[in-house]
């Protein structure tokens, strides 16, 4: 079996600059130059055989999903601290 280390292409420094920051402005044109380079930078269904087959679909109502949760509910923060986003273990 063949397994894509994702975590690693993930965190691979010579692809993305400053990693453990939030710059949600490095994920832009990363759809620029098709399906292909798309997966092979930024790999979130996993690849090959046993890659998610609700990529289409997930990626299709992500926006919308995301769009109606902002609008129909009031959000606030619980505190003025920023949220904790470092990595920790578990199950998502
Ligand atoms: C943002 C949304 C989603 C993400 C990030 C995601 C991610 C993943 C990942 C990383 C895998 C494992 C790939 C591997 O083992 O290499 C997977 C598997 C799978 N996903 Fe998703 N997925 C999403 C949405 C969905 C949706 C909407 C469906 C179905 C409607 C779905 C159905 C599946 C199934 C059935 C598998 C198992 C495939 C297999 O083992 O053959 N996923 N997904």
């Amino acid at each position: 079996m063949l397994t894509v280390k994702t975590w690693a292409i993930h965190r691979d420094p010579k692809v993305w600059d400053d990693l453990t920051s939030f710059k949600p402005e490095g994920f832009e044109g990363l759809m620029e130059g098709g399906h292909q380079a798309y997966y092979y930078k930024f790999v979130p269904f996993g690849l090959g055989q046993q890659a998610c087959p609700g990529a289409g679909l997930a990626n299709r109502v992500m926006s919308l999903a995301l769009a109606a949760l902002i609008q129909c509910f009031e959000w606030e923060r619980i505190s003025e601290e920023n949220t904790d986003m470092s990595e920790g273990t578990g199950i998502t």
